[in-house]
């Protein structure tokens, strides 16, 4: 990346302090942008889902990594629950999406409780492993909330042969007016389709292990058994390691870093499978240098941009994320080494910016969190908007939980160390309810990108990039008005 004109910032960046320039272009098509990530992580889209426990669940991880990012599961989920979110991960199919199966005698109240679970909305009365019923949210409006699922269901207008192409598949949704259709392999259920999640099947690649399985990864903190939790995560299948504290350039991640890469190498050895590690945050060169020193493949780069995120006002710790970025990518990539840009991420624009300043992917916690696939509960507004609850992983609920093992009097100290917000409102976009929706918006923005900077593929845009320094005034006008002014 260059500064336009040979400028020389003379303080630290934000993502709204920078704007690009369009290079002269050769490529001509937005379609001949490859997003494959250096990172060894498989993703085939730069985009990692946070860590968070408002945002990081099984229904999230399945249908990132079918569009080609990764979840990482948090640190504090129990083992034995993330084992069988991976497992569940794995068994996932990688083109169809899972279906929300629901029983005949089921009431409907039952029913409406699960259909915002999953982004198509429909759900599929199985029996004997066959699809006999298809029902929607419209089959159960003005349905009484006792009357079973088998009195409103319909049968399936179109049932499709797992074999079936990706765009005859299309052709025969769009002929038979359905939204939403059973998949079947052998007569049984094996998932369900939607025009919209074809046409993203033709886009996207899904991020897969070398099993052909959907890459998931997991988080590990640095107190207790962090070997422990590394070799579990690693036998359960993990994809990726995430080594994760607020402040990653201290002695204790230092100390807990080589336990973790221990663990990897020994995995490797008997699995011939080399797991990445990731390291964070942090935010200086020096803070890269140690990481990448204690055995990290991938810095996480950060600290205090996310929303949920009150460390700087707390402390008045941190550092303007796209200036964290571009010195930390810069020397990460002195030692052969990655970094993920962690925060802070609220518009395309932003992922678009922290790619420029050398990351190879970006982690995104809050703005997936209002979405149907974020772990939480759909709740309605006064007004009737759709939200989810989200809560920083610092916040004084989160310590609560993380710390359930101490004693009463430990955790309430503990708590008392807050540096997140317990309990923000992630509203749903009306326009893009689901986390696919939002990728797609991210990922034709940052396709959009590369085109202006004359890029093929992500290597291409960390040298081509062009970025000016803009005031308030230059961001401000980048906004679109949708009303008179
Ligand atoms: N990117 C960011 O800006 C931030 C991210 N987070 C996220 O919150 C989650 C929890 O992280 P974390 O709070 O580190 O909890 P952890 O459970 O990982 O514990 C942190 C450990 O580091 C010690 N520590 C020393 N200095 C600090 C410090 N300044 N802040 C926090 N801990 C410190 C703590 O000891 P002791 O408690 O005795 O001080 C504790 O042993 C992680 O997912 C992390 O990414 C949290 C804050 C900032
Ligand atoms: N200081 C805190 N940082 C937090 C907390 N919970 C999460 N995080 C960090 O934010 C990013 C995600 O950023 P977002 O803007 O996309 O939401 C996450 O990966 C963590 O690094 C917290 O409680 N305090
Ligand atoms: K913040």
């Amino acid at each position: 990346m260059e500064f336009l004109n040979g400028m020389r910032p003379t303080h630290d960046l934000t993502y709204n302090d920078v704007f690009m320039v369009p290079s002269r272009s050769g490529v001509t098509s937005r379609m001949d942008v490859d997003l494959r990530t250096a990172d060894r992580v498989g993703t085939t889209i730069p985009i990692v889902v946070a860590n968070m426990t408002a945002v990081a669940g099984r229904r999230m991880a399945e249908t990132v990594a079918r569009r080609g990012g990764i979840a990482i599961l948090p640190q504090d989920i129990p083992l034995p629950e993330v084992r069988g979110t991976i497992e569940r991960v794995k068994a996932s199919h990688t083109v169809y999406e899972t279906p929300i199966v629901i029983g005949r005698d089921a009431p409907v109240a039952q029913l409406l409780s699960v259909l915002p679970k999953r982004a198509h909305r429909a759900a599929v009365v199985v029996e004997d492993g066959r699809p006999v019923g298809v029902v929607t949210e419209t089959d159960a409006e003005e349905v009484d909330r006792f009357a079973a699922v088998g009195d409103v269901m319909h049968e399936p207008r179109l049932v499709l042969d797992d074999a079936v192409d990706l765009r005859e598949a299309f052709d025969r949704l769009e002929e038979a007016h359905v939204r939403v259709a059973p998949v079947v392999a052998d007569g049984r259920l094996v998932g369900v389709v939607t025009p919209k999640g074809l046409i993203r099947s033709a886009i996207y690649t899904p991020a897969v292990d070398e099993r052909g399985r959907l890459c998931v990864g997991a988080a590990v903190g640095i107190n207790g058994d962090v070997a422990g939790r590394a070799a579990e995560l690693l036998a359960a299948g993990a994809d990726v390691i995430v080594v994760d504290t607020a402040h990653g350039h201290q002695d204790k991640m230092l100390a807990a870093l080589p336990q973790v890469t221990r663990e990897r190498d020994r995995h490797e050895s008997e699995t011939g499978v080399r797991v990445p590690v990731v390291a964070g945050n942090v935010v200086s060169r020096a803070g890269v240098e140690d990481l990448v020193d204690g055995g990290a493949d991938i810095i996480k780069v950060g600290v205090g941009p996310g929303a949920m995120c009150t460390t700087r006002m707390m402390t008045g710790v941190g550092r303007p994320q796209f200036s964290a970025v571009l010195e930390a990518a810069e020397s990460a990539r002195a030692l052969g080494a990655h970094v993920w840009a962690d925060g802070g991420v609220k518009y395309p624009r932003d992922v678009a910016l922290a790619l420029a300043a050398g990351a190879a992917s970006v982690m995104i916690g809050s703005w997936f969190s209002g979405t149907f696939e974020s772990p939480g509960d759909l709740v309605r507004d006064t007004d009737g908007r759709l939200y989810k609850e989200s809560f920083g992983m610092a916040s004084a609920r989160a310590v609560r939980n993380r710390t359930r093992e101490l004693s009463a009097f430990d955790r309430a100290r503990s708590a008392l160390f807050e540096e997140g917000i317990s309990s923000g409102r992630m509203f749903l976009d009306p326009q893009r309810p689901g986390v696919e929706d939002l990728l797609d918006a991210i990922i034709s923005g940052v396709r959009s990108a590369f085109t202006y900077a004359g890029a093929r593929t992500i290597g291409e845009f960390h040298t081509g990039a062009v970025v000016g320094i803009q005031g308030a005034a230059g961001y401000e006008e980048g906004r679109p008005r949708h009303t008179s002014w």
